[in-house]
């Protein structure tokens, strides 16, 4: 087991040429200089590079200490969020905290349940959600980086009336916790109207590089997390990825081969876990990645499976389908709990040559397995290994990726800081509901329906 966070390409070394490393190790190093010496596009946005070693001290108090209050008083956490403003906190949740953190009881966990809203418009979830806070004491974090979104802006104005209903409107306003610009937006004026305690998103960092921001700070902490440990390993992940020379640097190293693997016609990159845990750790990942690099009719189509679960759907495709994909695996090194096969006196079930064997060292099989399996089927396979699931080497993995991601979209040309493409989609939404000032768009688009 290694003792960092580590990327490995060394069984994709069939579909990359040590010459074609060197020469996209020129193009990596130049995006690097862009990066840190913030003269890139998008350079209004690049605050979480130092957020590991340069945050506020004084926020960050305070958001342990609006943890431990809403630990104290509450049986539930709402969080309201969408897109970057959830995922890096739920990811972070599950990849630290029990698989069944939400039904242990909380005499085990000594920490609030915790549910994510306000990251789809469905009516069924929030009626199923507000049965679940039937009779319990809860709090709401509200995230929102604009302070306009439209989903958690639905999700809020629903909990927040059942919270005022609950406790009155003064009890309510101290069980609202809003994490958003520091200055704008409706989600700001409602704060500091109400009087709600508030936390910033900096200015200059975007949604999907907020998570050591309070958006995925104040709801892991609530968790029971250890926050400090988290910032600890981001902090050594910038460390090497701003300071150590290509042939150390795994970020830069990931960003190289991924570019190469792309100009190959491998445009779709598949991450794979073989831990249930990290699942949203991919859809963070996916977040990020598509985001940041699909524009200008270009990118990567960041993909996710979780194994061995779905080699029994997708794997099919991954083996054998339309040759367009190389696949990232998510491998932590030591499973965090060990159980050992027993032996059983009749072997009914044929699974007796297994007995004294771990179920980690079987799911490892599975994986090494596979790997030779997609690599013999023409996926290329990168490895990027997690010794442990601790906040210390999550914050060096969270770290690593929104590294590799700047320095990855600058080296493929489009601006990894902005996400243009994304009002299309509102625009059309509000012209359909009739928000005032899209009378024009309505018009065209009711026509077309
Ligand atoms: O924090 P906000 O402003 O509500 O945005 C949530 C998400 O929505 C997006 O702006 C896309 O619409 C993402 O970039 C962002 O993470």
């Amino acid at each position: 087991m290694g003792n960092k966070v580590s990327f490995d390409y060394s069984r994709a070394s069939s579909f990359i040429r040590d010459d074609e490393v060197t020469m996209m190790s020129k193009l990596v190093l130049d995006a690097r200089d862009l990066l840190v010496s913030k003269s890139g596009a998008g350079n209004d946005f690049l605050g979480w590079i130092d957020l590991p070693v340069d945050y506020d001290k004084e926020e960050f108090g305070r958001i342990q200490k609006a943890a431990e209050k809403i630990k104290g008083d509450s049986d539930v956490l709402l969080v309201i969020g969408i897109g970057g403003s959830y995922l890096g906190a739920r990811a972070a949740i599950e990849f630290l905290r029990h698989s069944f953190y939400n039904m242990v009881s909380k005499e085990t966990r000594k920490t609030p349940e915790i549910y994510f809203v306000g990251n789809s418009i469905s009516s069924t979830y929030i009626k199923d959600l507000m049965d679940v806070l039937d009779g319990k004491d809860f709090s709401i974090n509200m995230i929102s980086k604009s302070g306009t979104t439209t989903e958690p802006a639905i999700a809020f104005r629903v909990f927040k009336k059942m919270l005022e209903d609950k406790y009155g409107k003064e009890e309510a306003s101290r069980r609202i916790y809003c994490t958003t610009d520091k200055a704008r937006g409706a989600l700001k004026n409602l704060a500091t109207e109400e009087g709600y305690e508030s936390f910033v998103v900096p200015d200059d960092v975007g949604g999907r590089y907020s998570v050591l921001t309070a958006v995925g700070l104040l709801p892991i902490a609530v968790s029971g997390a250890d926050i400090g440990k988290l910032m600890e390993g981001a902090a050594s992940g910038r460390e090497r990825a701003l300071n150590c020379d290509f042939a150390e640097n795994d970020a830069l190293k990931y960003a190289a081969v991924r570019n190469i693997l792309l100009r190959k016609g491998k445009s779709v990159e598949i991450v794979a876990n073989y831990e249930p845990s990290l699942h949203f750790v991919s859809e963070w990942w996916k977040q990020l990645y598509g985001e940041s690099e699909g524009k200008d009719q270009k990118g990567i189509y960041p993909a996710s499976v979780d194994l061995t679960t779905d080699l029994h759907s997708m794997g099919q495709f991954i083996q054998d389908g339309a040759r367009i994909m190389y696949e990232t695996v998510l491998n932590v090194e030591g499973s965090r709990d060990e159980l050992v096969m027993g032996e059983e006196p009749v072997d009914l079930d044929g699974l007796n040559y297994l007995a004294g064997k771990t179920v980690d060292f079987i799911n490892k099989s599975a994986m090494n397995g596979t790997i030779l399996a997609h690599t013999d089927g023409n996926v290329p396979n990168l490895m990027v290994n997690i010794p442990e699931q601790n906040e210390f080497y999550l914050g060096e993995l969270f770290y690593f990726f929104e590294f590799a991601c700047g320095i990855s979209g600058y080296v493929l040309g489009v601006n990894p800081f902005d996400q243009p493409g994304v009002e299309s989609y509102k625009r059309n939404m509000f012209a359909l509901l009739g928000k005032p000032g899209y009378e024009k768009e309505r018009e065209e688009l009711m026509k077309r329906l």
